[in-house]
């Protein structure tokens, strides 16, 4: 129980011979509040905050609103042309004054998510050990086995919403980067908070270290990990299993649990094993599957047809593509009342062996079975793209540059208005850029892509491609489960963010090229979102808070965090 008998740190509940963690409350003043991170104002403090809070000569006498700290801050950032070095001083700023921090990032969502997500946060991976100053999140590595129920109360918050867990085994389209992809749940989680609204105090990032099998990594001195080759089969299912109960022994059935950047086989695994019994979330297969359907459902205004009438060929048959392909496919069954078995057959897939075929059944790993139809074997994309004549291709393998010329213009040569989206990422892992897409296609292509892209202009008109990262969706998912007290995820949530995010494009974005809506509006289109969730939860009997709110949109928009500095008394 959460907010009920049980104290949620546990201390009620422990037997005289269980260890128990001896924290305090106590009010910050003085020099510690400055070093606070979570009431730090800096110069913010006012004169009367001053006085009362020991701060006295600690302070330069100058006074600052919010505002003029973010201009400030905003024009410090701009002067750094390294993109890890914007991401290195977004990092000190969360780590020095949160409020501020979030402000930036609400005020200036579309410049700063490139900084501190997607692309730089792969950058910032790949280099965490060399960057490392303060440790953000939870590291939880072999060396915690039998001990992580302890490892959690360690953390000073108890009162956790969102876990976001990665084991670093597949980061972005970069690989294994072990120890070092914290930079995600890290990034992932204080998007929650500027997207979704969720309070800072209630995300948890988590690094489950079981080693890694990156030879640079093992031998980079800086590494920060565990300096060994990866566990698997029942040593790594045991620590997850661990972790996983201890969660839910800690925080209750009602803390959301999202999976990030784990590598396929375990990707899967975990999400049919704990979907029963714990509230999960896998975002790359969930999530990236919600943002792509409703990017498909808008998209239908541009090209025409129903979902139904398109066919589909996907290059990458990991979590998000096949991920993709089954909302699709789920979709279309529930629009068309047809089975999904039927539906399946819109959608193909090709992986590194060729167009999946029902002649490679047997070798297939199970969670891409469902995709073997009849057709003769096919090796490349181009001759795949020739022999099924889709309208609709889609990038999700996480290798670059495989959207050559050659198959962007056979899109263009099949389809008036060929659909391509490149979603891997970062941007160095994209199928193709923005700038290759209109300009093979002629103009006609309708792009969008995982990692974003600045506009382009071909033949004196300027196009601007949209964004199809999950990051449109977990925020809202997120905050649409945590506001009804969802205790499971249900596939029809999937399917209700899907519209919702869909019924945000306005005709002003399709008279861009656009579908997806800009993401200056994310927290009305999170609010949006989380309602829609929240309603199919509460249909679904799914929802633990009773009653159910009248106006779900006003009661998300009533939930969400605001940066906005708080008086001291
Ligand atoms: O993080 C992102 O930008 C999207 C995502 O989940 C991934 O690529 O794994
Ligand atoms: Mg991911």
């Amino acid at each position: 129980m959460m907010n009920g008998v049980e104290k949620t740190n546990g201390e009620d509940v422990a037997t005289e011979e269980q260890l128990i963690t001896p924290w305090t409350v106590s009010v910050a003043s003085g020099y510690t509040l400055l070093r606070d991170p979570r009431h730090n104002k800096g110069l913010a403090f006012t004169e009367n905050e001053r006085d009362a809070h020991y701060l006295r000569g600690l302070l330069p006498p100058a006074l600052m609103t919010q505002e003029l700290q973010e201009k400030k801050l905003m024009h410090n950032l701009r002067q750094y042309e390294v993109p890890l070095q914007r991401y290195m001083a977004m990092m000190d700023l969360q780590e020095r004054n949160e409020r501020l921090f979030y402000k930036l990032l609400i005020d200036n969502v579309e410049e700063l998510l490139p900084v501190v997500y997607t692309p730089t946060v792969g950058e910032a991976c790949q280099k965490y050990g060399s960057i490392f100053r303060r440790p953000q999140g939870l590291y939880i590595s072999l060396k915690e086995k039998g001990k992580i129920l302890e490892v959690l109360k360690n953390w000073p918050e108890s009162n956790i919403q969102v876990i976001v867990v990665t084991d670093g085994e597949r980061i972005l389209g970069l690989g294994d980067l072990g120890c070092q992809g914290m930079g995600i749940p890290v990034g992932k989680l204080s998007l929650y908070t500027a997207l979704g609204g969720l309070r800072p105090s209630a995300c948890l990032p988590v690094t489950i270290d079981v080693g890694t099998n990156n030879e640079k990594l093992l031998n980079d001195e800086f590494y920060i990990g565990l300096r060994q080759r990866r566990a698997t089969g029942q040593e790594y299912a045991e620590l997850l299993e661990e972790f996983m109960t201890a969660v839910k022994k800690n925080y209750g059935e009602k803390v959301l649990v999202q999976f990030e950047d784990f590598a396929n086989h375990n990707a899967f695994e975990l999400l049919e094993k704990y979907s029963p019994t714990h509230l999960v979330f896998n975002d790359d297969i969930q999530g990236t599957a919600s943002v792509v359907l409703a990017g498909l459902l808008a998209a239908l205004k541009l090209v025409g047809g129903a979902l139904a009438d398109h066919r589909f060929l996907f290059l990458g048959a990991g979590e998000a593509g096949t991920g993709i392909a089954e909302l699709i496919a789920l979709e279309i069954s529930k629009q068309t009342k047809a089975p999904l078995e039927e539906t399946r057959k819109k959608i193909w897939l090709v992986d590194s062996k060729g167009l999946i075929v029902s002649s490679r059944k047997e070798s297939l790993q199970h969670f891409k079975k469902p995709w073997a139809h009849d057709h003769e074997p096919v090796k490349g994309l181009l001759d795949a793209v020739k022999a099924i004549k889709p309208t609709v291709l889609i990038g999700s393998s996480g290798v670059g540059k495989t959207f050559t010329k050659e198959v962007v213009e056979a899109m263009a040569s099949i389809n008036e208005k060929p659909l391509i989206l490149a979603l891997s990422n970062p941007t160095s892992q994209s199928e193709c850029t923005a700038e290759e897409a209109y300009t093979w296609s002629k103009g006609r292509v309708i792009f969008a892509s995982g990692s974003p892209f600045d506009p382009v202009e071909y033949n004196r008109k300027v196009f601007v491609p949209g964004q199809a990262n999950n990051a449109y969706i977990f925020p809202g998912f997120g905050l649409g489960l945590i506001m009804s007290g969802a205790i499971r995820v249900h596939d029809d949530m999937l399917l209700a963010a899907s519209e919702a995010l869909a019924a945000q494009v306005k005709q002003e974005h399709f008279d861009k090229g656009l579908i997806y809506p800009p993401f200056s509006n994310i927290r009305n289109i999170s609010a949006n979102i989380a309602a829609k969730v929240a309603a199919k939860a509460y249909e679904l009997g799914l929802a633990s808070r009773l009653p159910r709110p009248k106006d779900l949109v006003k009661y998300a928009e009533s939930c969400m965090y605001s940066p906005v500095y708080r008086s001291y008394r």
